[in-house]
């Protein structure tokens, strides 16, 4: 892993940008693993500036997101597709149907969770993961459990994400209880992986993940194994490279 940290989260959010914009340059036609919540709205405001300057294009980039409530309605400002079209798709030149987010209102959400994992494998891989991460150390909706999933699948929310996530909702009452997710097995087949952290109350986790034990009850940790995963942060951590 490569460890960068940030004193201000504009300067992050810059980086990142750039970083994820480095990407579509090189290759016009990058597969972009997308994510939601409010870590990446800092640096996706970053990608629309450098493209409202003419600087970048994704007229040929594709994008997959991570996640999706099961049973809020895409028109839910909070569903993660309204969240991508508000936050990105909507000021930008990709083609709407190349971007990807899992259907959580599908009528046979096995049957979506396989044709999302489907059509990942034929278009992907991906080229560049862009990871948040919660409290409890879930990626995606990934949550920390004895056994994790390879394939897309429909997940339980932790009572602990549900009441993080609140704060985009009127009520607790009002947040999903499920989520379909991409399975980690999709996540780590990503060629490289940006995993942004931000906030203080997150050190804690992000120095489990870079330092702990790799465990299925921190799902990040896994990221230890993966040969590229470049970690963004304004978190006082550090990476020990020996025990
Ligand atoms: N499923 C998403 C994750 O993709 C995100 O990384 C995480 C942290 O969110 P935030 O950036 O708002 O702290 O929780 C959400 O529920």
């Amino acid at each position: 892993m490569i460890l960068h940290k940030f004193k201000n989260q504009a300067d992050l959010d810059r980086a990142a940008a750039d970083l994820i914009i480095s990407v579509v340059r090189a290759k016009p036609n990058a597969v972009l693993g997308m994510a939601t919540g409010g870590t990446p709205v800092g640096l996706y405001n970053e990608i629309v500036k450098t493209y409202k300057q003419g600087l970048v294009s994704f007229k040929e980039a594709k994008t997959f997101n991570l996640d999706e409530y099961v049973g809020l309605p895409v028109t839910h400002p909070e569903s993660y597709r309204a969240f991508m079209q508000r936050n990105l798709f909507d000021h930008i030149d990709i083609k709407a149907e190349n971007t990807h987010v899992p259907n959580g209102n599908a009528s046979n959400v096995d049957a979506e969770c396989r044709r999302y994992d489907e059509m990942m494998y034929q278009q992907g891989p991906v080229d560049l993961q862009l990871l948040g991460i919660g409290h409890n150390g879930h990626i995606g909706f990934n949550e920390p459990d004895t056994q994790l999933s390879r394939f897309t699948y429909q997940v339980t929310l932790k009572q602990e994400t549900r009441e993080a996530n609140k704060r985009f909702f009127n009520s607790i009452d009002d947040v999903p209880t499920h989520a379909v997710t991409m399975g980690m097995g999709s996540i780590m087949q990503a060629k490289a992986i940006l995993l942004v952290v931000k906030g203080a109350e997150k050190a804690e986790i992000l120095d489990r993940t870079l330092n702990g034990p790799i465990t299925t009850q921190v799902p990040a940790s896994l990221l230890q194994t993966h040969p590229r995963v470049i970690v963004m942060t304004d978190c006082d951590v550090e990476y020990k490279v020996s025990h």
